[in-house]
């Protein structure tokens, strides 16, 4: 079993707990209550190379991270700190995230928040919406053509934007087949764990310019930053770079300000 498969076995199990304890007619009518998702492409297209900034606190290929006892400060000190959406890892036993992280999180922002977890059923994208998502992570790898489609259109037909998740040229393809209106570009091979940041650069130029590309993972600093920019990012996502820096709010003003510098690389849209 890869990696990838591993993970999504335990969310698979994890979800069916939830789904025998609220049932997924009532969980859709609790979250058509929730309040209206905020505008993520209107917050993403802001001038300049965003920043996806995430609440972290472990992950397979690097194991504990920080404790990130106060996620909801956390969250506060992205806000602060110049990050257009904040990422919330939401799977619980590879990642250490929660549901109530993402609650947490929702309160104490008024930016807008991504769900980033396995999904693999319609049940979890309103969950992520009685929750206060507004964006859910929909990794292509982790999903057969058909379900990637359905979910993309859930996803949309809730107001929420989807960060579509590829690795290589064929889910590249996938992606924009079912859609897609933002990719990420995860330089971390689910299978492997390895980070190979030439990922991005080999992608890119084969993606449409209308589409809102994001790089993902292995962003160390402004220098990262700057060159996924030269290669036609329009935005980076942050994890461990920001929560083990020992100064997650300083370490992403820096980036913030590298993402808004008159010497940045623009994407040409
Ligand atoms: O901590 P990093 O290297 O900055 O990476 C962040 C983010 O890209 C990573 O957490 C991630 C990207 N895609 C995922 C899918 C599931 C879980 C986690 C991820």
């Amino acid at each position: 079993m890869s990696v990838l498969e591993d993970i999504v076995a335990g969310v698979r199990e994890d979800l069916a707990v939830r789904e025998s304890a609220l049932p997924f007619d009532e969980l859709k009518a609790r979250a058509a209550k929730a309040p209206a998702p905020r505008d993520v492409m209107a917050a993403l297209r802001e001038s300049g190379i965003g920043v996806i900034a995430e609440v972290k606190r472990r992950s397979p290929s690097k194991g504990d991270l920080a404790p990130i006892a106060d996620p909801a400060s956390l969250a506060k000190d992205y806000e602060d700190g110049g990050a257009r959406v904040i990422s919330v890892l939401t799977e619980q036993r590879r990642f250490g995230g929660s549901l109530a992280d993402l609650d947490a999180v929702r309160a104490a922002v008024d930016i807008p928040v991504l769900r980033k977890d396995f999904i693999v059923s319609p049940y979890q994208v309103h969950e992520a919406r009685l929750h206060g998502a507004d964006m859910v992570l929909l990794i292509v790898a982790a999903l057969e053509q058909n379900a990637l489609a359905a979910l993309l259109d859930r996803v949309e037909s809730l107001g929420m934007t989807a960060l579509v998740e590829i690795h290589n040229a064929e889910e590249a393809d996938r992606a924009l087949e079912a859609g897609a209106q933002v990719i990420g570009v995860n330089a971390r091979n689910l299978h492997t764990l390895e980070v190979d940041r030439d990922v991005f650069s080999r992608l890119a130029p084969g993606l449409p310019f209308e589409v809102f590309k994001v790089a993902e993972s292995g962003v160390r600093g402004p220098g990262d930053l700057m060159s996924y920019a030269g290669q036609g990012a329009d935005a980076v996502l942050v994890g461990e770079g920001l929560v083990a820096s020992g100064d997650p709010k300083g370490a992403l003003v820096k980036l913030v300000t590298a993402g808004s510098h008159p010497a940045c690389p623009r994407p040409s849209r």
